[in-house]
């Protein structure tokens, strides 16, 4: 799929923007706080109701405006889909095809986005919140389902806290309302448990020949869940239920002198080994980048198998960043078959083939021009 047009009005810089884009390399050349990561961002936006660098909505509105609305026509196989965003103050709405969404996490999926930004290497090196970030967007693209999940999860997980806060402060001693609330939470938890062992599985598989090739042959990536409570992955939901149920009775006391929820996939992480060891605390600063370049790269990949179609690619700042053997695997990767763009500040130091055959544009205080 590739983004075939793009207007954007009142986002961040941007005052108003409509903008053509070829299915190809797309290089987004500019100065320094010139608004190409804010068109980047806007294009994941779309794609994932959600920035990758602001959890707060309003930070898109352009300043002194009361609303900002992202629209975009993306080509798929089956032909064109109209999306459409508006963010303002009191909240967001979506439309897909001209019909408004319930729910966002049935709009989220329509298009597709893989972005590769220089806090992406935080996903080896931050703290296990990016990694289960990282997870639940990637498989809601996937899978709107898990993403209700996920929002119904956090939802139960508030009202247990909640309780438990009850009780811990005395202004409670039922423990009724905590059994019920523990016995939906499990539920919940095993469904986005068992989700991500799948998810991780599937996306070892196609990173590993990526990290293999990128590293010469000589370093073997594995990925593993690392769950707060002890399951088991390929373990079956009965028994995992029945293993979450042993560890709340065990912690109940304790949850409640906390005050709060100590367990479940809010509490859980992904570990990355190469050659056997956990590379966020024993890797070299280039293993880690190989890391998180080949789980990128097997982003793309893992959509691709899933929904049968290539995702549209956002190198926000990062090629220039790479080495040449990085920077030549990527783009041998994507070569032809996925629509990316790429932003810089110059292209000098990109010494690519795809580069050099580029639509570049030129992007300037908010307003773009078409240089080829
Ligand atoms: N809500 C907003 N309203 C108006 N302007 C904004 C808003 N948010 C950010 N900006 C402005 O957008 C500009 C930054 O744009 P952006 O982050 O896209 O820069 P960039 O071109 O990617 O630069 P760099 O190369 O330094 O990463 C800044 O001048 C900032 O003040």
């Amino acid at each position: 799929m590739y983004i075939e047009k793009l207007a954007l009005k009142n986002y961040r810089n941007y005052d108003s923007l409509e903008i053509d884009f070829e299915n190809k390399v797309n290089v987004i050349l500019g100065e320094n706080a010139q608004g190409k990561t804010n068109l980047m961002e806007s294009v994941y936006v779309l794609a994932m109701a959600k920035s990758h660098r602001t959890s707060n909505d309003k930070d898109l509105i352009r300043w002194d405006e009361d609303y900002a609305k992202i629209e975009g026509r993306i080509k798929r196989k089956h032909g064109s889909l109209p999306m459409q965003l508006v963010i303002s103050k009191k909240g967001k709405k979506a439309w897909c095809n001209h019909i408004e969404q319930q729910r966002l996490s049935q709009y989220v999926g329509n298009m597709n986005v893989v972005m590769f930004a220089p806090e992406d290497l935080n996903l080896v090196k931050g703290s296990p919140q990016v990694r289960r970030r990282f997870i639940d967007m990637e498989i809601g693209q996937v899978s709107p389902v898990y993403l209700h999940g996920v929002s119904q999860y956090l939802k139960i997980l508030q009202q247990r806290n909640h309780y438990l806060k009850m009780l811990q402060i005395k202004k409670t001693s039922d423990e009724t309302m905590l059994d019920i609330l523990t016995e939906q939470f499990i539920q919940a938890a095993v469904k986005i448990t068992a989700k991500r062992f799948e998810f991780l599985r599937i996306l070892e598989t196609w990173a590993q020949p990526l990290h293999k090739g990128i590293s010469r042959g000589i370093e073997t990536l594995e990925i593993h869940y690392s769950p707060s409570v002890n399951v088991l992955e390929g373990q079956d939901l009965s028994k995992m239920i029945e293993v979450f149920e042993d560890k709340f009775t065990k912690v109940k006391a304790r949850e409640i002198e906390r005050g709060t929820t100590l367990f479940g996939p809010h509490r859980d992480d992904v570990l990355f080994h190469v050659n056997g060891r956990d590379v966020q605390t024993f890797g070299s600063q280039g293993q880690q980048r190989t890391t998180a370049l080949s789980v990128k790269l097997a982003e793309i990949e893992l959509i691709h198998s899933e929904i049968g179609e290539y995702p549209i690619l956002l190198l926000d700042d990062v090629l220039s960043e790479l080495d040449d053997h990085r920077q030549s695997h990527l783009l041998n990767t994507i070569l032809g078959k996925v629509q990316t763009f790429v932003t810089t500040t110059s292209v000098e130091g990109i010494d690519h083939q795809t580069i050099k055959e580029a639509s570049t544009f030129i992007v300037n205080s908010g307003e773009i021009i078409r240089r080829n």
